[in-house]
């Protein structure tokens, strides 16, 4: 599969001090979705500002690597000029303007455009995601978090981008929210031909709609592969779907005593006691 944006071994310090990558390499897939996994603090956030060029305002430098981007080398490009050729951030925690209503948030990403008639893109923004067409004049401050993750990603959309990066997408959502939003990306990367970069530590639900993901930890690329290679990888079970073959034992064993309680004590002979004082599990 051709890459579309390209991450070769990059280091970035913060203040001139704190190495806080440490040589991370990724692709991103040409009209598909790549995932950046891991915990807090391990550096998927400072990869994305990297490539959209962000780390200068929070005195962070890329200081070995590049970034290569239908392969030219985006090294030292004006933030801008980077969202112009069609990368575009969506950053963690939303960051939508409060104060203004969903539609002009929405139009204010379309601003590095530079076009006229936007009223074509904020009915493709609202046909993907009706519940922003019935708030449009809603005040983004008074939307739910699901809603505001909605229009953030709206607003990314309306810039008609080519990569989208994605900050945590699922934070501070209920499941039920975040497979919904999960989704409509799964869909936007085949109908509108985005590709997108999703940094999250949700595993379960970044590996249900991505192709290949990237496990990082202390700045570091610890794993990666093919998303169905990497779910049998006991590193990645083990740390971020929960599951071991000895989770997995376990269940299937708990299982087995709750399906014998439910038949009742003629059921069977499997009764274990776990504990002092009878209780079982
Ligand atoms: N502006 C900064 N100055 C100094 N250190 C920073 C700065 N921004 C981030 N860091 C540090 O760099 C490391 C990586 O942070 P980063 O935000 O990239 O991690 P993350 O994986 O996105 O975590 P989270 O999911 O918690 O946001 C952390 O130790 C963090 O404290």
């Amino acid at each position: 599969m051709t890459s579309i944006l390209e991450v070769k071994d990059i280091e970035v310090v913060y203040n001139r001090a704190i190495h806080v990558l440490k040589g991370v390499s990724l692709n991103v897939p040409e009209k598909g979705i790549a995932a950046l996994l891991g915990g807090n603090g391990v550096g998927k956030s400072t990869t994305l500002k990297a490539i959209s060029n962000l780390l200068k305002a929070e005195r962070g430098a890329i200081t070995h690597g590049d970034i290569r981007y239908k392969g030219e080398s985006l090294l030292g490009w004006d933030p801008a000029d980077i969202v112009r050729s069609g990368i575009f951030q969506v950053m963690e925690g939303r960051r939508l303007f409060q104060h203004l209503t969903v539609e002009e948030n929405l139009r204010a990403g379309a601003y590095s455009r530079r076009v006229g008639d936007i009223k074509p893109d904020l009915e493709r923004v609202y046909n993907y995601f009706p519940r922003l067409g019935e708030r449009r004049a809603q005040k983004a401050g008074y939307l739910s978090g699901g809603e505001q993750q909605m229009a953030a990603i709206g607003r990314a959309l309306m810039a008609r981008p080519k990569v989208i990066l994605l900050d945590e997408p699922s934070m501070g959502l209920a499941p039920i929210l975040v497979t919904e939003i999960f989704e409509i990306l799964r869909v936007l990367c085949e109908e509108e031909n985005v590709s997108m970069l999703l940094a999250e530590q949700n595993a379960h639900m970044a590996l249900s709609i991505v192709s290949e993901a990237y496990v990082m930890e202390s700045g570091r690329i610890i794993s990666q592969g093919a998303t169905n290679e990497l779910t049998k990888t006991d590193i990645v079970r083990k740390s971020y779907l929960g599951m071991t073959e000895e989770d997995n034992a376990h269940r299937a064993y708990r299982q087995i005593l709750l399906q014998k309680r439910a038949a009742g004590p003629r059921g069977g002979t499997l009764r274990p006691t776990l504990g002092t004082k009878g209780r079982t599990t």
